[in-house]
């Protein structure tokens, strides 16, 4: 492809992300799938300027209103050719050449735009530290609770690219020799600094060449997301349920942990979800999970199921506040789709009847990948205020080596743990019989 032409393809991709109200990762992935003989270097350079016109979204906006052009596509693209790769005008008047696959030639006020960017960094002394730091209004007010005097630092780390994280499935091979296969293919693998199983790569590459991918020896899964997984402590012959389980990236992480032995259920009111995860299971080769579909969180399998697990679950959808530097246009997204008052609403609610199903003496652990503590700290105070059986696990007797950045609950920060943002509290229900304790 020409230079050209790979504008003229990012037009494109961004008509769509625009026009499709759907996360940037599933429109991405639909397009590629319509374009599959596109080169690897091809769809690896577009990605990456997608995914960094995505990250500077505000910064690219406040500009374009600066000098009084719509936030379109094309002037986003021209924006960021200027202001993001520092291309001079002239550069990007010969791309927009209006040939075959290329972008059209610039109108007057297109050209005037550039003319007036030239010269220009992406950030201005004018920009209020909202748009500069590319955090949405309706997070800015408990984020800035949350952080205090870091909320600069941790913003700052949600605009960095991410890591690649892996989890080697010890049903199927060892960190270590996991780590050796990715050394011998050149791609200086890290062990985890947290996390028992998994491996950091640093180095952008297809997944195709990634051959333990391909013969389910591994996962993709962020660091902080197998802490959680690694917190609900399932062992072998446990009756576990995972009651948000989605796609199973945590179920196939619990199922390793149990050794495949005992029972682990993943439930969820997303079909399309739970089939992708049972396609995912046989790929691990996890045989001790099955899914279940539920028509809400109090579908009537939980009641027959009252207390018949030793440890559940709760990964509840959540605004993915956490998740900003791998899905950098959900913050422009959510969850003003719903309300944030109903998601926590609904969290509460998923947690108040996933607790049923833990037996006397059982864990249950809530999760979320956001860092806004109305859907964290908050919810599991509000829980535990209604639930007197249940009681707090504190991490540090849990799981001593996490230096937590809260002193009870799990709390992971991009900036202080290099991973995404992810809460979890563990919370036990009493045995009723105290010997069982
Ligand atoms: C954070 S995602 C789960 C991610 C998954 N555990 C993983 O590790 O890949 C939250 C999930 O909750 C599910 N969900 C939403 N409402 C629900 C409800 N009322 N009951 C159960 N699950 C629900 C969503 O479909 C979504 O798959």
């Amino acid at each position: 492809m020409t230079s050209a032409n790979r504008l003229q393809a990012a037009l494109d991709l961004m008509g769509d992300l625009d026009r499709v109200a759907r996360p940037a990762d599933a429109v991405v992935s639909a397009w590629f799938r319509a374009r599959r003989k596109m080169d690897d270097r091809d769809r690896g350079a577009l990605l990456e300027r997608l995914n960094a016109i995505l990250r500077h979204r505000a910064r690219l906006g406040w500009w374009l209103e600066r000098h009084g052009r719509p936030d379109t596509p094309r002037n986003r693209l021209l924006a960021w050719l200027s202001l993001g790769e520092g291309q001079p005008p002239e550069q990007i008047r010969r791309q927009f050449s209006g040939a075959k696959f290329a972008p059209a030639p610039l109108t007057a006020q297109e050209d005037t735009l550039l003319t007036k960017l030239r010269g220009s960094t992406m950030v201005h002394p004018a920009m209020s530290q909202e748009v500069r730091l590319e955090c949405p209004d309706w997070a800015a007010e408990p984020l800035h609770r949350r952080f205090g005097d870091s909320f600069e630092a941790e913003m700052a780390a949600l605009l960095t690219p991410p890591t690649l994280d892996l989890r080697v499935n010890t049903l199927k091979a060892d960190r270590a020799e996991v780590l050796r296969a990715l050394e011998a293919q050149d791609l200086q693998p890290e062990p985890s600094g947290l996390a028992p199983q998994g491996i950091r790569l640093r180095t952008r590459l297809s997944l195709a060449r990634l051959e333990p991918l391909k013969s389910g020896a591994v996962e993709i899964q962020d660091e902080g997301s197998q802490l959680v997984a690694m917190l609900v402590e399932a062992g072998p012959g446990d009756r576990v349920v995972d009651f948000c389980a989605g796609a199973g990236g945590k179920t196939l992480a619990i199922a390793a942990q149990m050794e495949n032995k005992g029972r682990i259920i993943a439930c969820d009111v997303n079909e399309g979800r739970l089939k992708r995860a049972s396609e995912r299971f046989r790929k691990a080769g996890v045989h001790n999970a099955e899914t279940r579909l539920l028509t809400s969180e109090t579908d009537r399998w939980v009641k027959r199921h009252k207390g018949s697990f030793d440890r559940v679950l709760v990964d509840a959808p959540c605004s993915g506040t956490g998740t900003w530097r791998r899905n950098p246009d959900a913050r422009w997204r959510a969850p003003e789709e719903q309300g944030l008052d109903s998601l926590i609403a609904l969290q509460a609610r998923i947690l108040s009847s996933a607790a049923r199903l833990v037996k006397p003496g059982g864990r249950l652990v809530y999760a979320t990948c956001s860092l806004l503590p109305e859907e964290n700290e908050a919810q599991v105070d509000a829980f535990l205020a209604a639930h007197p059986d249940f009681r707090i696990l504190p991490l540090s007797e849990a799981a001593p080596g996490i230096a937590s950045a809260h002193p009870v609950h799990l709390s992971l920060t991009p900036a202080r743990h290099d991973t995404d943002g992810f809460f979890a509290a563990i919370l036990l229900r009493e045995a009723a019989d105290p010997a069982q304790a």
